[in-house]
């Protein structure tokens, strides 16, 4: 497989050196950086296989093709690399936002005679550190990486997105471009805007003897940490997610502000329920409690060598609408021949799709 990888520096260089640890032998990895030095390490690690000059011929060959660049300069890539992959080459992102991206995408490929195709993605780690230097090999592992394919995105490509995430040890996860940034607002990109602010209260309320500076430790340095994150991504975050963020900010300083006439009023009771609700919601998140988008609901279906047999459940199914979000086979001990695995999203998809198979006479086990 040939991949391509544009930016090579914490999330393209993890990208390229997790790849290089799972699928080795098996892929060729043409990586490319406006800064050389990050793409000359990359190669000197084993990283990649060849540094591409330039945005060009070099790329035809890919399969896949990853740019990790920061949201601005996406497009910008695509339309540099379009005239020269091949008609049947997967683009995909890694940016922090998807519908301004994904807009400005589909516009350049709707304006172009070359038929590739794009699908957004987002993988949800990373840290507060940039550049090739901070990239390691298990960055992603047991992270949701989020695919926001387009309306046109055919289903096997989606697929094989969700195969190229799973072998990058993350949990993929789809999302239509809207709720992403809508989520990411809530989740990322407003935590890194209050991390600055606070910090920029200490800064400025701070006095000659810089006790402010020696005294912020602990919680406020755990709170703060995603305030050292490089600039140039976070200004490129925010003016491409303006809205949602916007929104999300105006919900939050209402939220301070209610908090502060509480304060105001001395509401004891309120203050107390104020710390406990957040606390007891807090708590739930090192429970492993994942939420419903994430969550895979599994089947397993008798396949004894019928010609044709996953292609008859996947019409059964589609034809009552019944989404199948994964379909393989299954090689274990504990099922003597050959059984089907059937992932959905939905526990109630799940029920329904087991429900018709046993009346068309197919022995599933849960
Ligand atoms: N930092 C994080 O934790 C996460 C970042 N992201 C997204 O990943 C993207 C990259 O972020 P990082 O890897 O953190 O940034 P980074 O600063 O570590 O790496 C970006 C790399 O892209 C290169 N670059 C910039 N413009 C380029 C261009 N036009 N052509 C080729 N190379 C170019 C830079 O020289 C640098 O090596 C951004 O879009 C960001 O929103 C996504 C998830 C997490
Ligand atoms: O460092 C952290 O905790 C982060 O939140 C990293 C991060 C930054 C940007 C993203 O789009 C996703 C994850």
């Amino acid at each position: 497989m040939h991949i391509g990888i544009i930016g090579l520096g914490l999330i393209g260089g993890s990208i390229a050196k997790t790849l290089k640890k799972v699928h080795a032998q098996n892929s060729f990895i043409i990586g490319f950086d406006t800064d050389s030095l990050s793409a000359a390490k990359a190669l000197e690690e084993g990283a990649i296989d060849h540094i591409a000059t330039e945005l060009g011929a070099e790329f035809s060959k890919c399969n896949v093709i990853f740019i990790c660049t920061p949201v601005s300069s996406i497009d910008m890539v695509v339309e540099k690399l379009l005239p020269f992959i091949a008609s049947d080459c997967i683009l995909t992102d890694i940016g922090s936002t998807k519908e301004s991206v994904m807009k400005k995408v589909e516009d350049i490929l709707s304006g172009h005679t070359k038929k590739a195709y794009f699908i957004g993605g987002h993988p949800m780690t990373g840290s507060e550190q940039s550049g090739y230097e901070a990239s390691t090999n298990y960055l992603f592992e047991n992270a949701y990486y989020i695919l926001t394919p387009s309306p046109g995105t055919p289903d096997f490509i989606l697929f094989i997105m969700q195969k190229m995430v799973e072998r990058l040890g993350a949990i993929p996860i789809t999302l239509e471009p809207g709720y992403h940034d809508f989520a990411t607002a809530v989740v990322s990109h407003l935590p890194h805007i209050i991390a600055s602010s606070l910090v920029h209260l200490v800064k400025n309320q701070d006095g000659c003897e810089h006790s402010l500076h020696t005294l912020a430790a602990g919680g406020f340095k755990d709170i703060t940490r995603i305030a050292s994150s490089n600039p140039t991504i976070w200004q490129d975050i925010c003016l491409s997610n303006k809205a949602p963020i916007k929104a999300c900010l105006e919900n939050y300083i209402a939220s301070l502000t209610a908090f502060c006439q509480t304060l105001e009023s001395e509401d004891s009771q309120a203050i107390y329920n104020f710390f406990n609700e957040a606390g007891r919601y807090r708590d739930t998140f090192q429970d492993g409690i994942k939420s419903d988008i994430a969550k895979v609901f599994t089947i397993f279906v008798d396949a004894e060598d019928e010609p044709g047999i996953i292609a008859c459940i996947a019409t059964l199914l589609s034809s009552h609408s019944i989404n199948i979000k994964d379909i393989g086979i299954v090689n274990q001990r504990e099922f003597a021949s050959g059984v089907l695995r059937i992932a959905f999203g939905k526990k109630s998809e799940m029920e329904k799709a087991k429900h018709l198979l046993i009346k068309h006479n197919y022995t599933v086990y849960c």
